[in-house]
């Protein structure tokens, strides 16, 4: 069986990145030509001016707004993006910005430069966009970003908070691969090992940096960021975001389907991790141990989420994603199974 890799041509990453974005634009052959922008309006007001100073003269830039991740308004920016037509599509922002620019590249087919400004997930660097209005609580194929530049100093300014997630959405690598495994012995479903490596090193480099990370300092941000970029290539690699995500992102799913906006992904994926670890019959106390030192939440009840609602999350998991085999099986978890399961990793008390 043939398989087909797209993988983007440039990835930079380091302190004052973004003026190589000037360089990067006229190697896409776009001097001259409009390019659009896709921001949010906080980073926007942040960041706006140093964006256009550093394209001053080289493209006709139009910033649009990311107002709502959904699929509507990402075919409302479409529509609004093609008017001008673009040479390019520039993402600038958190996830929420770069999976809408992501969605209209693809959907004007022009070229995409993610430009994450927070590095909260994985998805700054993959071709996977998570939009609301899909039926589908989870990411879909979209643009691969052509080129991704990843500016530290901008990045490092997100909020702390945002900074810890994007470690628990690398963490969360740990089972992801353990389920993916799992399928392949236990289904026969294509298994890349390449792709599992460099998802697992990415948590791995994380985890060895857990403290730094969780003070959110300039050098241990980029220690995140290219773990975060490393995962988008392994999804690029195994051409979907099975060495990324497993059961752990679905019990994040469920609690976004039951808790919507409650916490953020890599929070939820974090916790995930503990209890499907122990599912797996791995070290989740290591894990819970190695989400402290990077600050994130390791009790439900301190991202505002009641017990109820993780084990509902816990049962209903497996529902979500039936062709994707994990360590929940395909009947799922009892409620007194998930509820013994969420006691037993203090996830809940
Ligand atoms: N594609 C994928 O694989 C995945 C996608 N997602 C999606 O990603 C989105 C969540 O991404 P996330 O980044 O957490 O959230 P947002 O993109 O919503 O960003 C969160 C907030 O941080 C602000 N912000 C971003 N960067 C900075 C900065 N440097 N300084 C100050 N403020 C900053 C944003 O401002 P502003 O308002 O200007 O944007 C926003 O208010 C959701 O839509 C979710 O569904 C989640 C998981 C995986
Ligand atoms: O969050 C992701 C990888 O970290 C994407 O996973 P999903 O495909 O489950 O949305
Ligand atoms: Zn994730």
């Amino acid at each position: 069986m043939l398989h087909s890799i797209e993988l983007p041509s440039r990835i930079i990453i380091g302190s004052n990145a973004l003026r190589s974005l000037r360089e990067l634009v006229e190697a896409f052959g776009a001097r001259g030509a409009a390019a659009v922008v896709i921001t949010g309006p906080n980073v926007w007001r942040k960041y706006g001016e140093r964006l256009r100073s550093v394209l001053e003269d080289v493209v006709e830039l139009e910033a649009l707004e990311a107002r709502e991740p959904s699929v509507d308004y990402a075919e409302r920016l479409s529509s609004e993006a093609a008017e001008r037509s673009p040479r390019l599509v520039i993402g600038f922002g958190g996830g929420k910005s770069v999976d809408l620019a992501k969605y209209v590249a693809h959907k004007l087919g022009v070229p995409l430069i993610s430009v994450p400004t927070s590095p909260s997930h994985d998805g700054i660097a993959s071709p996977f966009a998570s939009l609301r209005g899909l039926n589908k609580p989870f990411s879909v194929r979209s643009a691969t970003p052509a080129a991704i530049v990843a500016d530290i100093d901008i990045i490092a300014s997100a909020p702390l908070r945002l900074i810890r997630a994007g470690a628990g959405d690398l963490v969360a690598k740990l089972t992801a691969i353990r389920d993916w495994r799992l399928a392949h012995r236990l289904k026969g479903e294509y298994y890349g090992e390449y792709a599992a490596k460099l998802a697992l090193l990415s948590a791995k480099h994380v985890m060895e940096y857990a403290a730094e990370i969780g003070r959110g300092s300039k050098e241990a941000v980029r220690v995140l960021v290219e773990g975060l970029v490393s995962s988008g290539v392994a999804m690029c690699i195994a051409g979907s975001t099975r060495p990324a995500s497993g059961s752990e992102h679905l019990f994040s799913h469920a609690l976004d389907l039951l808790a919507p906006g409650r916490a953020l992904h890599g929070e939820q994926v974090a916790l995930g991790t503990i209890m499907m670890m122990y599912l797996h019959g791995g070290d989740w106390r290591q894990v819970r141990k190695t989400l402290m030192k990077l600050g994130l939440p390791v009790r439900a009840r301190d991202l505002g989420i009641d017990d109820e609602t993780v084990i509902k999350a816990l049962t209903m998991a497996h529902k979500l994603r039936p062709e994707r085999y994990t360590i929940l099986g395909e009947t799922g978890l009892t409620w007194e199974a998930a509820e013994r399961l969420a006691r037993v990793t203090g996830v809940i008390d």
